[in-house]
């Protein structure tokens, strides 16, 4: 019996054959290449707006051909932890190195950031084998004040949490949930769910207190008063330490601020997985790191153990580089207005990627083996060339290239003791912002310097050098995370993405030297080109919106004739029956699917184009990218009107509104018959311009109730005046282009 299970995988990956989207998919990619095809060999292939109609649809088949490689073979893991238990005892299960960043108490308040590692630290693992880093890049008492209060709180929210199987394991959600008590037929257990519940109130209790009147900076804190954000020493602080090495206990919790000083680079969040990936290195120097972000919280306690199957098996050990997992949002708003909520891009584009070489790394809910953060190869044990430049690869840290070695042999050294955790001076020196003058961090080992889509970077540096990846998915799913609640802040976000994505295509790291130079598979290739290259999508579809308010105004057509127009027509039914498919099987409403197409028409047209112009000014050096973070809603904020996009003086307004102004001004002129007659009698512009026009006009309804709203609903007076002027300078430029 023992031999047969022992002999069972750990995990299964099945690939699906959806039958009937790859037919849709085709059809699609049919009708765009007979469209194209179409158009070549029409006799007004080489009127303006037609030939720009021909540029732009070639981009989107383009585009269209790498979203079938993407999507056309999805697959999904299974993971048996029940087989794992049998095979591998308890106490011989590998230590996991837990990260968490967070960079501003502000925009990241911290309860939501204890709560992260309450939830982490009450993993169904054991705590002897778990010790969690907390890296802190706003240097700010009142995080490490909220640490120390949290970790009081985990030593009997964790016992609580295992002796009652509780799911959601952070306690802001956990407690939401009233009917939770009283659903519950043990009778000692309302009683403890009671005090858990005033014990959690308290905690926040106190911390909302230190956040109004401020920590006194004696003792402990005191290290603080000397530090600003911006400009301080090194603190680590060992906040719990499991002494006894006990695997019911609360695991280790560190506390790290890294040296921060003007004029050095400290490379945003990439930066901090370094300091923490050294730290962690000399403490504890587990062979496995998960790292979360402040805004997710672990939402089934057992992931790690699922993930764990992917890597301990046989199959997985040579190969698996790193094991994402997937997130939801919670207290998403209804229907998804925003388009943020990213559920279906995650189920279709996720478990396409899944299936080649496998799923991107998104910077959070992810385990990585540490030896190939170190930069190792597969199939490679212990690359000895390598250790004599040690040195010169991870700085001049005798201690932690020793560990660097340890980790990259593979070796099962480490129990973790107390003179490893307390090894401070070493771990302040590592901490440093100079110690990685010369060396290989972020260039060639740990988290890669020079987006700010640095986590798409290292994951892609891990494929080039020839690793997969695994995308685990375990039900009730992994992760919950915090979605940016108001329009402006997913704005941000976007443009963060777009700007820090396309940096990567425009570098030396592009997939396509991955793929002539390295070890990245084709079509993982095409993956990465899909979606590095969302920004350069922004350009085609402001040409292609503004199109038929060029035609109605010229009295030109950029639609093709005849044939080409069924096909036209077909083509765009097809597609979006094929959209509305997906979202109706994935449970998803028609609202949000319509709202998820018109943001996507939004954001590409708006945000991703601003992020396309943060490159150019980057490349023309004018201005450098920098991440900006995102803000989170404290747990308990409430928004009037959640739904409705909110507005400000940003530029980035601009190019939408002058977009809405352009089509309006089209159709009054179309309405009242205003425009010039056409150049050759039968070819001036038709119901088909004008159904395209006002087809745009829908999708910026939400802008057009900003030429409208009031306060932060509406839209500027000086954005409008601007959009106003660019939108005359388009009629008059576009008249008098065909005068001329
Ligand atoms: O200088 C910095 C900036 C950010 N962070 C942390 O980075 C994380 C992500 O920042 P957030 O503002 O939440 O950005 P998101 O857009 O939500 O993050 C997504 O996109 C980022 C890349 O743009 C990835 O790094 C993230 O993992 C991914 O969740 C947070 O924990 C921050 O505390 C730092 O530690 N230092
Ligand atoms: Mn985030």
């Amino acid at each position: 019996m023992s031999n047969n299970t022992n002999s069972l995988p750990l995990y299964e990956k099945t690939w699906i054959k959806h039958k009937f989207s790859r037919v849709v998919d085709s059809l699609i990619l049919a009708l765009l290449l007979l469209l194209l095809g179409y158009r070549v060999f029409s006799h007004d292939f080489y009127t303006f707006p037609c030939f720009v109609a021909f540029l732009c649809e070639t981009w989107f088949t383009y585009t269209w051909l790498l979203t079938i490689s993407t999507k056309w073979s999805p697959a999904y893991c299974t993971t048996y932890i029940d087989r794992l238990l049998q095979r591998v005892p308890e106490s011989e299960l590998p230590p996991v190195d837990l990260f968490v960043t967070t960079a501003d108490p502000e925009l990241e308040p911290p309860i939501i950031t204890i709560n992260t590692v309450l939830s982490l630290l009450a993993l169904d693992y054991p705590a002897n084998k778990l010790a969690c880093y907390v890296s802190d890049d706003g240097c700010s008492p009142l995080t490490f004040y909220a640490l120390v209060e949290a970790s009081n709180f985990a030593k009997i929210w964790i016992p609580f949490c295992k002796k009652y199987n509780v799911l959601v394991r952070a306690p802001f959600r956990y407690f939401l949930d009233e009917d939770v008590a009283n659903n519950n037929d043990l009778p000692e257990f309302k009683q403890e769910w009671l005090r858990m519940k005033e014990e959690y109130e308290h905690l926040c209790h106190k911390i909302q207190n230190a956040t109004q009147k401020s920590i006194p900076l004696t003792g402990e804190f005191a290290i603080f008063s000397k530090s600003h954000p911006r400009n301080h020493p090194a603190i680590i602080k060992v906040i719990c330490q499991n002494k006894k090495c006990l695997s019911d206990k609360v695991p280790h919790i560190i506390y790290i601020a890294r040296e921060k000083r003007p004029n050095h680079p400290h490379h945003y969040k990439a930066g901090a997985m370094n300091v923490l990936t050294r730290v962690s290195g000399l403490m504890t120097n587990a062979p496995y790191i998960l790292n979360v972000d402040c805004d997710m919280y672990m939402h089934n306690p057992k992931t790690v153990l699922h993930t764990m199957c992917i890597f301990l098996d046989s199959k997985g050990d040579k190969e698996v580089a790193f094991v994402q997992c997937p997130q939801k949002f919670y207290d998403g708003i209804k229907d998804d207005p925003f388009g943020n909520q990213l559920v279906a891009i995650f189920l279709y584009i996720g478990g396409g990627i899944g299936g080649l070489q496998g799923i991107f790394y998104v910077g959070t809910n992810c385990l990585h083996r540490r030896k190939v953060i170190y930069g190792l190869s597969p199939n490679i044990d212990d690359e000895n060339g390598r250790l004599s430049q040690m040195e010169r690869i991870f700085g001049t840290s005798k201690e932690f290239v020793e560990s660097a070695a340890h980790a990259l042999a593979g070796k099962k050294i480490f129990a973790p003791n107390d003179n490893h955790i307390n090894s401070f001076e070493t771990a302040i020196e590592v901490a440093s912002c100079g110690y990685e003058y010369d060396t290989n961090w972020g260039k060639e080992v740990g988290w890669m310097y020079g987006s700010t889509s640095e986590d798409l970077l290292t994951g892609l540096k891990i494929h080039v050098r020839g690793w997969r990846s695994e995308f685990c998915t375990p039900n009730p799913i992994a992760f919950m995370g915090c979605s940016p609640q108001d329009y402006l802040v997913t704005l941000s976000q976007q443009k963060r993405w777009a700007s820090g994505l396309l940096d990567i295509f425009l570098s030396k790291h592009c997939p396509i030297f991955g793929t002539l130079f390295g070890k990245l598979q084709f079509r993982e290739c095409l993956a990465y080109i899909w979606i590095t290259n969302w920004a350069f999508r922004s350009i085609p579809e402001i040409c292609y919106a503004v199109l038929p308010a060029y035609c109605i105004i010229t009295n030109s057509s950029f639609l093709p004739k005849e044939l080409g127009l069924w096909i036209l027509t077909t083509l765009l039914v097809t597609y979006n029956i094929s959209t509305l498919t997906e979202y109706l099987l994935t449970g998803l409403s028609i609202q949000t699917w319509w709202n998820n197409q018109r943001m996507a028409r939004i954001t590409t047209m708006n945000v991703w184009f601003f992020g396309f112009l943060a490159i150019l000014f980057k490349k023309l050096r004018i201005s450098d990218t920098v991440f900006e973070i995102t803000r989170k809603e404290k747990p308990s904020t409430v928004i009037e009107n959640p739904g409705r996009l909110i507005f400000n003086e940003s530029p980035i307004f601009l190019p939408g509104t002058t977009i809405l102004l352009i089509q309006l001004t089209s159709l009054v002129i179309n309405w009242f018959g205003w425009q010039q007659p056409p150049i050759k009698s039968k070819d001036g512009s038709g119901i088909g311009e004008v159904f395209c026009s006002a087809y745009v006009v829908v999708c910026y309804w939400p802008y057009f109730k900003g030429l409208f709203g009031k306060g932060h609903y509406g839209l500027p007076l000086s954005t409008i005046c601007k959009a106003t002027i660019l939108a005359f300078l388009f009629v008059h430029f576009s008249r008098s282009s065909i005068r001329g």
